[in-house]
């Protein structure tokens, strides 16, 4: 894709609808169109207790969008609601753009985030099986397939064949899911014996975590980033206070009223939690919902079996909170992203937590064993390193995972 794709947002306002509940949703909806790469242009809402089962909205309306488009030039339109395949292709036929629904727009991100293979798999069958039954008759639509938002994923060059070809491939897919979730275990444990430490960062859409995210990589190297750029542009090397290095994930954001039959696909894209030894977890504390964010990603990290890893919680967004805001969770920091002696703060408490759970320890390591002095170096927080001429050695005090291969060399 060259460039942002020019985007129109609609939203139907049910009159019985809480007004900072559709604000809150049609915010979210903004930011996801971003997180896909789109440029939101003009945001269109209708106040309408019942949706036309033809055309979603009315004739009047679709006019409206279609004018706005043209005025806009943009070249898609996304509603803020789950579509049936035929009001997409009415509308998509009067407005004469391209039309996705909220959860066509979730699908694509999650396809564009998932990085195992296993989420690679559930989001093509989510994929697949949201676009079965809006084949009937599609050759023209079909062929539009193939670039910009909606258009994305491991599934898109099996889209362009026939119904009885994407139910094969629904069978197929089902099936090597199974071998995969066998797999995996086996795969997690091999991975975590010679291995960088890994924090993920989790949270709801708009958070905070990219900001977050950029700020804390940005000053290492960019030959640095550049490996792990190449296997994956959402991890990437940062340091902590002490020097320590850790490898930081970026994961896809948690979403409000998530449709029933998109959740086993994000779950998949959240699994590389379980492969993380630290989780931050970055919560809007400016948001009305945010006690409730904060339950539904917790419960979801338990789920996952990413319960139990150190976890601090970072409330954001300090700058726009009441001052007796009052921290839900222990350990926690109240913070602005956007402020440099705040990303510190987070820095600074995440090796407070680590030494917490940690093992301290005191070792001498002769110079001349400098592949094991190394190894410390890369596995362990190291508080102080002192050189002994007299006995050719350093004296390392630092901290180390207390399951750390390493922990039985220390005496
Ligand atoms: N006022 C205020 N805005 C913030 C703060 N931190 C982030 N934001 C804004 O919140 C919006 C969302 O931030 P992102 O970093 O993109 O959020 P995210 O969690 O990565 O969102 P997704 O990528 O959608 O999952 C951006 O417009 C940020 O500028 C903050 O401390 N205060």
């Amino acid at each position: 894709m060259q460039g942002k794709e020019r985007v129109i947002l609609v939203a139907r306002k049910d009159p019985n609808e809480e007004e900072k509940r559709f604000n809150s949703s049609l915010e979210e909806l903004q930011s996801l169109t971003e997180t896909a790469d789109g440029d939101v242009c003009k945001v269109i809402t209708q106040k309408r207790d019942r949706v036309h089962p033809a055309t979603y909205l009315g004739e009047g309306k679709l006019e409206e969008i279609k004018a706005a488009a043209l005025e806009t030039e943009a070249e898609l339109i996304i509603f803020n609601d789950e579509l049936t395949p035929g009001q997409l292709r009415n509308i998509s036929d009067k407005v004469e753009r391209r039309v996705l629904d909220r959860s066509q727009l979730i699908l694509d991100i999650f396809a564009s985030r998932a990085r195992t293979k296993e989420g690679k798999l559930q989001v093509e069958l989510a994929q697949l099986q949201y676009l079965l039954p809006r084949l009937a008759g599609q050759g023209a639509e079909l062929s539009r397939l193939g670039g910009g938002i909606g258009t994305r994923g491991p599934g898109e060059t099996k889209l362009e064949t026939d119904r009885r070809h994407i139910r094969r491939r629904i069978d197929d897919i089902k099936k090597r899911l199974n071998s995969v979730v066998k797999q995996r275990e086996q795969y997690r444990q091999r991975r975590k014996e010679n291995r960088a430490f890994q924090i993920a960062i989790v949270g709801y859409t708009n958070a905070g975590k990219s900001t977050f995210f950029n700020r804390v990589t940005e000053s290492d190297s960019y030959e640095e980033n550049l490996l792990f750029a190449t296997l994956d542009p959402l991890t990437r090397q940062m340091s902590l206070p002490s020097g320590f290095q850790a490898l930081i994930s970026d994961t896809v954001g948690f979403i409000q009223d998530l449709p029933t039959t998109l959740i086993a696909a994000f779950r998949s894209t959240l699994e590389e939690v379980t492969e993380a030894d630290f989780i931050l977890h970055m919560v809007d504390a400016s948001h009305p919902d945010h006690l409730q964010q904060e339950k539904t990603v917790l419960r979801l990290l338990d789920e996952l079996g990413a319960g139990q890893l150190p976890m601090l919680t970072v409330y954001n967004k300090k700058d726009l909170l009441r001052e007796d805001f009052i921290p839900e969770t222990y350990p926690s920091l109240t913070v602005s992203v956007h402020d440099r002696i705040d990303l510190k703060r987070i820095l600074d408490k995440i090796e407070v937590v680590l030494k917490e759970e940690w093992h301290e320890y005191d070792v001498f390591i002769p110079a001349s064993e400098g592949k094991r002095l190394q190894q410390f170096k890369k596995f362990s927080m190291i508080i102080s390193m002192d050189f002994y001429e007299d006995k050719e050695g350093y004296a390392l005090h630092g901290f180390i995972h207390p399951d750390h291969p390493l922990k039985h060399q220390i005496l």
